[in-house]
C-alpha cells in the first residue's frame, strides 16, 4: 500500500509505518546525542506511552536510562484498507529499539481507565519487574467510561463562565478566523474533570500501592499546561484548566502517600507543543504557530523529547531535585514563559490575518510537525515505496 497523508481538520486519518519508526528513531537518537542520565529511572510505567509526551518520557526513560518500561496506551490497529494510527507503529518501532538495545519493554494497549487494564498492568509488573520506581501519567482523551459507575464522561474544550471570543487558525486551509466559544454548562466542567482531572491517576497509584509494587522512593508524574493570558478563558480558565486543577489536587494527594517511602508525585508543566491533543483545541494552534516562530528565532524552540530530556536531566535525575514553583509544580514551560517571547508573541497575535499567516507565524513549521506525528515527511523515507500497513504489536 502507497500511504499518503489523509488531513481532514485537525486530524490525520492515515499513519505510514515506516515514517513513524523514523520519527521514533530521532527522538531516541536525541536522547542518546545527550548523554546517559545518571541515577535514573530503572522500571517505568508509562500510562499514555505511544505519542507525545508519554512517548518521548518513555524513550528519555529507556535510551537515557537504561530503563525498562511497561507502556499502556490505547491506539487502533490496522483494518482491510485502513492504516493504524500512529501510536500503534510508533510503539512498534520504540519496542524493536529498545529490545535491540537489551532493554525490557513490553505493551498493552486498551483503556487506561478500566479496571481491567490495571489489572492486566499490576499482573505484568508483578511477574517482570518487582516494582516500579517510576509513573509517568500522560494521558489526552475525550472521553472516559468510569470504572465503577459505567458512566461515559465526555471531555468539551470550553470557556467557563463567559463565552470566549478569539483568533482562530484552520491549520489545514490556513484561513485566520474569529470564533466564539460558548461557555461549558456544570454538567460539562463535572464530564472534562471526570476524564483530565485526578481520579483515575489516583487509582492507578492506589493500586500499585496496594499490591505492594511500588519501590521505596517511587516517583509519579503528570503533565500539565498554563500558557499566556491570551489562552486562558479556553485553557487555563477553561474546561481544561479545571481538569488541571484537579491533577493538582491528585498531585498532592498521592504525594502525601509517596512521601512516606520517600518518594513524591508533581506535576510538570510542560511547553506548547503539536500534538494529536493540542491539535483539538481552539485558538491554541495560533498561539503554537507564533510561538514557535518567536522561540526558532530566539533558538530556544523544543519539542516534545527535547522537553522531557531537559525534565528527566534538569529536574528529576543526574543529581537534582525539582525546582518547584510556588504551587509545588516543576516548570519545563520555563523557556516558553520568558517575558521577551511572551511579548513577542503578543506584538504579533493582533496583526495575524489569512494573508499575511506565512509570514508572521511559523505555520509552515506546525504543517509539518502536525504530519510528522503521522509518519510524514521524514527525510530518508521513501513516501513512494509500497509499504505494509498491517503490522502486529510486540
Ligand atoms: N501538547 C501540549 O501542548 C501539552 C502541553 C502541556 C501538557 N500537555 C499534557 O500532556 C499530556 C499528554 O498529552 P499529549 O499532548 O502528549 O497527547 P497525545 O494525544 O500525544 O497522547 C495521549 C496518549 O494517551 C493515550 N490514551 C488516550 N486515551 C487512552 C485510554 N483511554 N487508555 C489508554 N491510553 C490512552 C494515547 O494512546 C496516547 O498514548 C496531557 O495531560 C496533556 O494535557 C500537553
Amino acid at each position: 500500500m502507497i500511504i499518503k497523508p489523509k488531513v481532514r481538520g485537525f486530524v490525520c486519518v492515515t499513519a505510514h509505518p515506516t515514517g513513524c519508526a523514523a520519527h521514533v528513531q530521532e527522538w531516541i537518537d536525541y536522547v542518546k546525542r545527550k548523554g546517559p542520565i545518571a541515577n535514573g529511572p530503572k522500571k517505568v510505567l508509562v500510562i499514555g506511552s505511544s505519542t507525545g509526551y508519554g512517548l518521548a518520557s518513555r524513550i528519555t526513560a529507556a535510551f537515557g536510562s537504561g530503563a525498562a518500561t511497561l507502556g499502556i496506551f490505547f491506539e487502533r490497529p490496522s483494518e482491510e484498507g485502513r492504516t493504524a494510527t500512529p501510536g500503534w507503529y510508533n510503539t512498534i518501532a520504540f519496542t524493536k529499539a529498545a529490545h535491540a538495545a537489551g532493554l525490557y519493554a513490553k505493551n498493552i494497549n486498551g483503556d487506561a481507565f478500566s479496571t481491567d487494564i490495571k489489572r492486566q498492568a499490576l499482573d505484568l509488573i508483578r511477574a517482570d519487574l518487582g516494582q516500579i520506581d517510576l509513573v509517568v501519567y500522560s494521558l489526552a482523551s475525550p472521553r472516559r467510561t468510569h470504572p465503577a459507575t459505567g458512566v461515559v464522561h465526555k471531555s468539551v474544550l470550553k470557556p467557563v463562565g463567559a463565552s470566549y471570543t478569539n483568533k482562530t487558525v484552520d491549520t489545514d486551509k490556513g484561513i485566520v478566523s474569529s470564533v466564539t466559544i460558548e461557555p461549558a454548562n456544570e454538567a460539562e466542567i463535572a464530564d472534562t474533570t471526570a476524564v483530565m482531572g485526578g481520579e483515575d491517576w489516583e487509582l492507578w497509584l492506589g493500586a500499585l500501592r496496594d499490591a505492594n509494587l511500588l519501590a521505596p522512593g517511587a516517583q509519579t508524574v503528570a503533565y500539565s499546561y498554563i500558557g499566556p493570558e491570551v489562552t486562558w478563558p479556553i485553557y487555563k480558565n477553561g474546561t481544561i484548566g479545571l481538569a488541571k486543577n484537579d491533577l493538582e489536587r491528585a498531585a498532592r494527594a498521592i504525594d502525601a502517600q509517596l512521601k512516606t517511602t520517600g518518594g513524591r508525585a508533581f506535576i510538570s508543566v510542560n511547553k506548547a507543543l503539536v500534538t494529536q491533543a493540542s491539535s483539538a483545541i481552539p485558538v491554541v494552534p495560533l498561539y503554537i504557530s507564533i510561538l514557535y516562530k518567536v522561540m526558532k528565532a530566539a533558538g530556544t524552540h523544543e519539542g516534545c523529547i527535547e522537553q522531557m530530556q531537559r525534565l528527566f536531566a534538569t529536574q528529576m535525575y543526574n543529581g537534582h531535585s525539582p525546582s518547584f514553583d510556588d504551587a509545588g509544580r516543576a516548570r519545563v514551560d520555563d523557556w516558553e514563559m520568558r517575558p521577551e517571547i511572551q511579548s513577542a508573541v503578543a506584538r504579533i497575535w493582533p496583526d495575524v490575518t489569512t494573508e499575511n499567516l506565512a509570514d508572521l507565524t511559523d505555520i509552515a513549521g506546525y504543517r509539518s510537525e502536525f504530519l510528522k506525528l503521522f509518519g510524514f515527511g521524514l527525510p530518508n523515507v521513501n513516501y513512494e515505496a509500497d509499504v505494509e500497513p498491517h503490522v502486529p504489536m510486540v
